[in-house]
């Protein structure tokens, strides 16, 4: 029977379906049900035994690419786009947040701190609750906790790769090794380093690989053979409850994440009733009674569980930071937000054993202060502060009080440079504050309408190319290529909201367009896009924060790439960066040892700044190699210089 098949059904007999009892339980729902594509989902024998993954149909795993960085698309969680939303609930009090047991019998005795993933809390971090923020992750003791540290390590809960990484990367260790990996030859989707990363997700893997084959069976297309990353967390979270038991330490961790069940934003409701109806179709499931056996007895429970998924699930990454799927850790879950966060959660791997990874690291981006809480960011804090709240209503439930969003000087994402040239900026004008004045020289921006319209146009060719990069990369391409310096006309900074997205963005375009023809100009004009991109980002983000850090090995690798030959002279408009030839090698080796100083910080001094921080101090070895090549050769050649006899007196 399909999922479709059972809402007719209770409709007949009850005149109540089971999603329109999903959404009874959400907060005031008008929003109608959309339906799901029909699909049949007949529940399926767990299988006794691995599938031999070990085919010779094996897809080639993506090299290591310190460049590729695609924008996550499918998952909910912290790193939901912002969107533009109307408020409709409430800023969250304590009251309004649960936390704790489903209501169901047997599962209600509550998870203690002392017991099971809370006992890896070390000795200088405690749990601590307050009015404004609930529960969070707090400095005690009497060390002041050092930028670059680690404070925390452990494996996730359970994680699930996004879908287009799944033949990329292992399901066991979410690494991704250049070649080798092998694919499940039951259902086909996913694939492993070996046998040990497959022994190891087995436990998960077994109830996942029938569902996966039933899902594909019924999928209308190829595009939506794999359910999303969150579905199919959500069915490994249930699935290991099952196996478990609902009243296990590992169940009650989960169920101890915080819900915002009863303070979702109206514009969220569909979101948890989609994702509802997927993992029950998931599943396999006939009946949502069915569900008791995954711990949950009501439809309340499921979507209690839904709103802890998406209150508390966060973004798996790469080492360079790409977005690769989602995560839950009942621990990390506990950390607070800011806009002007202390710490980052980061997998910088290339240290451990692969049985180890993926290993998620909580590293001290600043000072944090014995009795000063433990705070990390659940968006992208480059973008400014509307955009910031909106996405933290909408995903989150709250009203961000952070000192980023209370305090009332200018914001260096929203800011025009002075109308006078004196170094000074002014802030963006808007349609409700048009006079702005520059903060040194006082002169007022005289046309407020040019730069209201330049931001507007911007964001949505911002969208735009977004949405095209990967249907029409061409297209997308030329729309940043133009925009671009219509922003910086109008007189944005490099840090200013939407030209740094832009910078990104179009940096990205660039370097997925290179070839073996690379031509100077091209190369030229993306390490023009990093280098501005790099600079709106010092300008941002604190020093050592994994994102700028990252940005600058870009931008050292860039530098460091051979240039084409023959040389083409610069252009004419006169810019001097990038320098050519041996001041090129140089500014590659300073921009390196930048990048290496900031990855140390960034994903943790014990792991050496990570993959990334270990193949930027390879590079650098090989730069000193090449400077000195060069050094030596110049002083060479200047000794080897004959030296003239001087000249007969002729008289
Ligand atoms: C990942 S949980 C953080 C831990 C949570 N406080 C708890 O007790 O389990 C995210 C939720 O915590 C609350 N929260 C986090 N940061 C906050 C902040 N800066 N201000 C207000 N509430 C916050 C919000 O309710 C948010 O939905």
């Amino acid at each position: 029977m399909s999922f479709a098949d059972l809402k007719y059904r209770k409709r007949e007999k009850s005149g109540k379906s089971y999603v329109s009892s999903v959404q009874s339980v959400l907060p005031e729902s008008p929003v109608p049900t959309s339906t799901i594509s029909p699909q049949a989902t007949t529940r399926t024998h767990a299988q006794t035994s691995l599938p031999a993954v070990f085919s010779n149909d094996n897809v080639p795993a993506s090299s290591y690419n310190m460049f590729s960085s695609v924008p996550r698309t499918e998952s909910v969680g912290i790193v939901t786009p912002p969107q533009e939303t109307t408020r409709m609930g409430v800023p969250a009090t304590a009251s309004d947040r649960t936390t704790g047991t489903p209501s169901h019998e047997g599962a209600n005795t509550p998870v203690t701190y002392e017991s099971g993933m809370y006992k890896s809390l070390p000795s200088f971090l405690e749990i601590k609750e307050s009015g404004q923020s609930g529960r969070g992750l707090w400095s005690k003791g009497s060390s002041v906790i050092r930028p670059g540290t680690t404070m925390l390590s452990l494996r996730p809960h359970v994680f699930s790769l996004s879908s287009s990484y799944l033949p990329s990367h292992c399901s066991g260790c979410a690494g991704s090794p250049d070649s080798g990996l092998k694919r499940c030859t039951k259902c086909r989707q996913v694939w492993y380093c070996n046998p040990a990363c497959q022994n190891d997700d087995w436990s998960m893997h077994k109830p996942e690989c029938s569902s996966l084959q039933n899902w594909a069976a019924s999928a209308p297309s190829d595009t939506v053979s794999v359910p999303s990353d969150a579905v199919r967390c959500l069915g490994r979270i249930l699935w290991q409850i099952k196996r478990k038991g609902a009243n296990s330490i590992w169940a009650k961790e989960i169920w101890a994440m915080q819900s915002n069940r009863k303070i979702i934003q109206l514009s969220a409701v569909d979101a948890h009733t989609h994702l509802a109806q997927a993992v029950v179709r998931y599943l396999g499931l006939s009946s949502p009674a069915e569900l008791e056996e995954y711990g949950i007895a009501s439809t309340a429970d499921l979507v209690d569980l839904i709103s802890r998924f998406i209150t508390n699930t966060v973004a798996l990454t790469s080492p360079s930071l790409t977005p690769i799927g989602v995560f839950v850790s009942p621990l990390v879950a506990l950390i607070n937000h800011s806009c002007a966060p202390n710490v980052v959660v980061v997998f910088p791997r290339g240290q451990n054993k692969p049985e180890k990874e993926p290993a998620m690291k909580v590293i001290a981006l600043k000072d944090i202060m014995p009795g000063e809480e433990v705070l990390m960011s659940y968006i992208d804090t480059t973008l400014p502060k509307d955009l910031r709240q909106n996405a933290l209503r909408e995903t989150y439930s709250f009203q961000c009080q952070c000192r980023a969003c209370m305090e009332s000087t200018m914001d260096v994402r929203e800011v025009v440079w002075c109308p006078r040239s004196c170094g000074g900026t002014c802030s963006i004008p808007t349609e409700e504050k048009r006079i702005s004045c520059c903060t040194i020289c006082g002169a007022a921006l005289t046309d407020p309408d040019a730069i209201i319209d330049a931001a507007r146009i911007g964001q949505e060719a911002f969208d735009k190319a977004t949405n095209l990069q990967s249907i029409d990369h061409h297209k997308a391409k030329q729309l940043t290529s133009n925009i671009i310096p219509v922003l910086i006309s109008a007189g944005m900074t490099p840090s200013t909201h939407p030209l740094l997205a832009l910078q990104k963005l179009h940096q990205m375009l660039l370097l997925s367009s290179f070839s073996s023809q690379l031509t100077q100009e091209t190369l030229d004009e993306t390490i023009r896009t990093a280098g501005k991109y790099s600079a709106g980002l010092t300008t941002i983000l604190t020093e050592g924060h994994p994102v700028r850090a990252v940005a600058l090995a870009e931008l050292g690798k860039l530098l460091a790439v051979d240039e084409p030959y023959p040389p083409t002279p610069p252009p004419k408009s006169g810019s001097s960066f990038p320098p050519t030839g041996p001041a090129r090698l140089k500014a590659a080796y300073e921009t390196h040892l930048r990048a290496r100083k900031e990855l140390m910080i960034g994903f943790g001094r014990d792991a050496e700044g990570g993959e990334v921080g270990q193949s930027v101090r390879s590079t650098i070895v090989q730069l000193e190699k090449e400077l000195g090549i060069w050094t030596s050769g110049i002083r060479n050649a200047l000794e080897d210089v004959p030296r003239l006899p001087p000249r007969p007196f002729t008289g």
